[in-house]
C-alpha cells in the first residue's frame, strides 16, 4: 500500500454474510492480499508452556471466528480503525510444539520479520510464554518498553519443573534481559492465591506496580486508567492481555481461571482510557476454547483486540498526518 492508497478494509457484511468464508481477524484481508500492513494481526498457536489446562494453541482461531461480528466503526474511540490504517491478518507463526526453546526462537524471528516491515503487532496467542520472544523483538526496535500486563497472575515466577520458559515466567525473564523499562511496569487485575508472600516482594523488586482486581472494583476504571497513563507517560508501550484477567464468568475458556476477576466491560473501558498512550504492539493470550461456552471468552477477546487495534490505527493515522504536515511545511 502506498501512502496515497486507502487501506483495504474488511469484507462488507451487508454483501457477504459474516458467517461465510474462512475467518480472518475482523474479516480483514490477509497480509499476502495487501502486500504490507500498518498493523499485523498474527496468531501464535503454541501452548507447550502451560502449567494447568492446555488448549490455548486453538485460541487465535477461536478469536478470529468470534471476531466475524466486529463492525468497522468503533464509537467508544470515535474511530474507524480499518480505514485509518491498514490492518491485515498475517496468519500464524508455526512454532515447534515439542521444543519450547526452539519455539521461542521461531516466534522472535517471525516477530522481527513483521516488525521489520514497519508494522505493529497485534498477536493472538497461544499461552503467555509467547510474550517473552515478542518483547525481545519489540525491544530490539524500540529499546526497553513500558509494560502494561493485564492478568490474574504475576507471571514473574522463576521456573516450573526447572523450565525457564513457561507461561508463568515470561516477565521475570524479560526483566532479567533488560528489555523492559522498569520505571513503567504494571500488572492490572492481579488476584488469587500465590505460592508465598515472597512472590510479591520479588515482583516489586523487579519494578512492578500492582493494580489488583479489587482495586479496579473499588476505585473505578477512570481513576485506574488515569493512574496508568501517568505512569506510562510517552514511553513506547507494550500491552499484554491474559484473558484470565477477566472473571471466569466473563472468560471461562482459559487454562488457569481465578475467581473474582474483572468484567469484560471494565477491561474494555480501561483500554479505551489508554488511547493516548504510544502503543507499539500488543498481545492477547490464554484463550482456550475447549473450556469456553457460547464463545463468551473469544467474543471478549475479539473486542479487547479490536480496542487495541483501534488505539494503534489512530496513532498511525495521527503520525502520518503529522509527517505529511511537516513535509508540506518543509517544501514551502
Ligand atoms: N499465565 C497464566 N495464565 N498463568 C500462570 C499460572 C502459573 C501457575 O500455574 O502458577
Ligand atoms: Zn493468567
Ligand atoms: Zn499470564
Amino acid at each position: 500500500m502506498s501512502s496515497t492508497d486507502s487501506p483495504r478494509g474488511p469484507i462488507d457484511s451487508s454483501r457477504v454474510p459474516r458467517y461465510a468464508g474462512p475467518a480472518t481477524f475482523a474479516r480483514l484481508p490477509r497480509l499476502d492480499e495487501v502486500g504490507r500492513t500498518d498493523v499485523a494481526v498474527v496468531g501464535v498457536p503454541f501452548d507447550t508452556g502451560v502449567s494447568y489446562r492446555p488448549g490455548a494453541r486453538f485460541g487465535g482461531n477461536a478469536i478470529r471466528e468470534a471476531s466475524r461480528l466486529l463492525r468497522p466503526y468503533n464509537p467508544a474511540q470515535d474511530a474507524s480503525p480499518f480505514a485509518l490504517a491498514q490492518v491485515a491478518d498475517a496468519g500464524d507463526i508455526a512454532a515447534n510444539p515439542f521444543n519450547i526453546n526452539e519455539a521461542v526462537e521461531t516466534i522472535e524471528g517471525a516477530a522481527d520479520d513483521l516488525l521489520g516491515t514497519g508494522a505493529r503487532l497485534m498477536t493472538l496467542g497461544g499461552d503467555h510464554t509467547i510474550a517473552l520472544p515478542l518483547l525481545r523483538s519489540v525491544a530490539k526496535k524500540h529499546g526497553p518498553v513500558a509494560l502494561l500486563h493485564f492478568d490474574a497472575h504475576l507471571d514473574t515466577w522463576d521456573t516450573y519443573f526447572g523450565a525457564e520458559y513457561t507461561h508463568g515466567t515470561p516477565f521475570r525473564r524479560a526483566v532479567e534481559e533488560g528489555i523492559l523499562d522498569t520505571s513503567a511496569l504494571s500488572h492490572v487485575g492481579t488476584r488469587g492465591p500465590l505460592y508465598g508472600k515472597q512472590d510479591l516482594t520479588d515482583d516489586e523488586k523487579m519494578g512492578f506496580g500492582i493494580v489488583t482486581s479489587a482495586d479496579v472494583m473499588r476505585r473505578g476504571v477512570d481513576e485506574i486508567a488515569d493512574q496508568l497513563r501517568q505512569r506510562i507517560g510517552d514511553r513506547p508501550l507494550y500491552i499484554s492481555i491474559d484473558i484470565d484477567v477477566l472473571d471466569p464468568a466473563h472468560a471461562p475458556g482459559t487454562g488457569t481461571p481465578e475467581a473474582g476477576g474483572l468484567t469484560s466491560r471494565e477491561l474494555l473501558e480501561i483500554l479505551r482510557g489508554l488511547s493516548s498512550c504510544h502503543l507499539v504492539s500488543a498481545d492477547l493470550v490464554e484463550v482456550a476454547p475447549a473450556y469456553d461456552h457460547a464463545e463468551i471468552t473469544s467474543v471478549a477477546a475479539s473486542h479487547a483486540a479490536y480496542e487495541l487495534t483501534t488505539i494503534m490505527s489512530r496513532q498511525i493515522a495521527a503520525e502520518k498526518e503529522a509527517k505529511e504536515a511537516k513535509e508540506a511545511e518543509d517544501a514551502k
